[in-house]
């Protein structure tokens, strides 16, 4: 007892008393959930209760924590031996994160697949692990994709259907796909089923992560995850409506409607429901299958100039946004008359930018292009980043300090800049939360549709070229103009800017001929361009 006595002093003195009692009690409280949870493991459906799935989070974020805390204790900051430690320590927790998403399925997988999306904002440790989210998502088996078909729709799925896939064609974390055909009218369609417990488990889900991240707030003021959860809150009930889904395609058929390439499946909503979404069936391969897209002929410059147009139209002068770019969602079908077509599918959730801030992020771009530190500041700083922009600004370009001063689409990225980005993403994680947190949350989308976007010229053999950029920068100057014209104070001023959009598209459009006449030369004779 007595040799127990300065233990207990030290405990009362320490700053982390409190810290330590909150974990004690969440470890406490989570190995009561766990003991029932392992005494009931086998019912399926029981594990899907809300106490066991929260008891199962509980238990992981208190393993995080603990892990965090008892392996940095002591280890002096800044020094190799913290960036290894912190190094382990992420993949770690970054495993643990995927074994709670596989055993909560749902809007887990959502989560994991959209922090894995997050490549140079969160330590390549987490993404890497939790990728493999983006291929793997529970399957519902068949009778309960036909209940759900049948509960909704109210006839028997043979009724609806003269053909039904039993495998799906794609599972996702909150749906998948069957293509199927018609028994009215004899036509292929595709058909999204929601996964049967999905809706009942999002209220307890979104809870549980909110309880999760203020413990983690709790514990690690420095780390902010709050901007996650309310992406979840906001987002979850209307991507698991899909007849929102339905009226979300046809708003951007009619948007887009001027641009030849695009195609958006027609939505049938007399045989749809908020969870089956039956559509028509589109032909084509996924953007990324290379093969394909080489077999059919088919340009890969092409591909990539047309979607970073859509993309741009879509940020800089529609204010409208796809909320989930990736491969899994893009198709590209060369038609019989050659034509090559790019689909859009999943259509769940769009981002509405507001004007203030289109002219916001033009002006940012319109300054990042030409460069302008100043201007970068100034914009960042209204932008409400304050002092890390900087920091703002190679997140935004995924390129490093140097390449914005000197200019980002004058220079291409070499490795060394890629190591530098990815150190970055170690040893900046509290400034690069903060940048997250104080961001518009617009921002957080566009910048996962940028790395779409550059990912796909990856792998499609366009990254060095600057297509992307040019079609954006016809963008940015056309979206900027016109908002400024909208807002110009006299005539004079209005004439000024008329001028300007004229001279800077002029200069733009003849650059983009400058450059594809470049590309016909021989490698050795072409000429070195610079957009400036
Ligand atoms: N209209 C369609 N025509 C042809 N194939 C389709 C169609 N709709 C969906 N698919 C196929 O089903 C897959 C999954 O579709 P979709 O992305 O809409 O589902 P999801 O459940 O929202 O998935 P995720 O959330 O991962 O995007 C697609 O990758 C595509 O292969």
């Amino acid at each position: 007892m007595a040799a127990s006595r300065p233990l207990l002093k030290l405990f009362a003195a320490s700053p982390w008393r409190k810290k330590i009692l909150t974990g004690g009690a969440i470890i406490v409280g989570t190995g009561t959930a766990v003991g029932l949870y392992r005494s009931i493991d086998c019912l399926e459906d029981v594990r899907q209760v809300g106490i066991i799935r929260f008891g199962r989070a509980a238990r992981t974020v208190s393993c995080i924590v603990a892990d965090y805390k008892y392996s940095l204790y002591g280890v002096p900051y800044p020094s190799d031996e913290y960036v290894h430690v912190m190094k382990s320590c992420h993949l770690r927790c970054a495993a643990r994160l995927l074994d709670l998403a596989a055993a909560n399925g749902g809007v887990f997988v959502k989560v994991g697949q959209h922090v894995a999306a997050l490549e140079y904002l969160i330590p390549k440790e987490y993404t890497k692990t939790l990728s493999v989210l983006m291929n793997k998502a529970p399957e519902s088996t068949f009778e309960d994709v036909r209940g759900v078909v049948e509960e909704d729709l109210g006839m028997k799925l043979e009724e609806i259907f003269s053909e039904f896939a039993v495998i799906p064609v794609g599972a996702a974390s909150l749906a998948q796909v069957h293509v199927a055909r018609l028994r009215e009218t004899g036509e292929k369609v595709a058909v999204k089923v929601q996964h049967r417990r999905v809706k009942k488990n999002a209220r307890t889900d979104i809870n549980t992560m909110q309880i999760m991240v203020n413990i983690t707030d709790f514990m690690f003021p420095d780390f902010k995850l709050q901007w996650l959860v309310d992406e979840v809150k906001k987002n979850l009930p209307l991507e698991l409506d899909f007849l929102h889904e339905a009226s979300n395609a046809e708003k951007m058929r009619s948007l887009f409607g001027h641009l030849p390439f695009l195609k958006v499946p027609t939505m049938k909503l007399s045989h749809s429901s908020s969870r089956v979404l039956t559509m028509e069936f589109c032909e084509g391969e996924h953007i990324n299958k290379i093969d394909y897209l080489k077999e059919k002929g088919i340009d890969t410059h092409d591909v990539c100039r047309k979607l970073g147009r859509l993309i741009s139209e879509m940020i800089f002068q529609k204010g409208y946004l796809h909320s989930d770019p990736h491969p899994g969602n893009i198709l590209v079908h060369k038609k019989d008359n050659g034509q090559v077509e790019i689909v859009i599918l999943d259509h769940g959730l769009y981002l509405t930018i507001e004007d203030t801030f289109r002219r916001q992020y033009s002006q940012l771009w319109l300054a990042l292009l030409n460069p302008n530190q100043d201007e970068i500041k100034r914009v960042a700083n209204d932008m409400g980043v304050g002092e890390l922009y900087g920091l703002f600004a190679c997140i935004v370009t995924r390129r490093s300090w140097k390449s914005v001063t000197s200019g980002v689409s004058k220079r291409t990225m070499d490795d060394n800049e890629k190591k530098e980005l990815r150190a970055y993403a170690v040893t900046l994680i509290p400034q690069i939360s903060q940048v997250l947190q104080r961001m518009p949350r617009e921002m957080l989308l566009i910048l996962k549709t940028n790395d779409l976007l550059r990912a796909i010229e990856h792998q499609l053999g366009s990254a060095g070229r600057s297509d992307g950029y040019i079609e954006m920068s016809k963008c940015v100057v056309s979206s900027y103009h016109h908002l400024a014209i909208q807002h110009a104070k006299n005539w004079r001023e209005s004439l000024r800017l008329r001028l300007s959009f004229i001279y800077m598209m002029s200069r733009l459009i003849a650059y983009d001929y400058f450059l594809r006449f470049n590309s016909y030369l021989p490698r050795a004779i072409q000429f070195e361009s610079n957009l400036s």
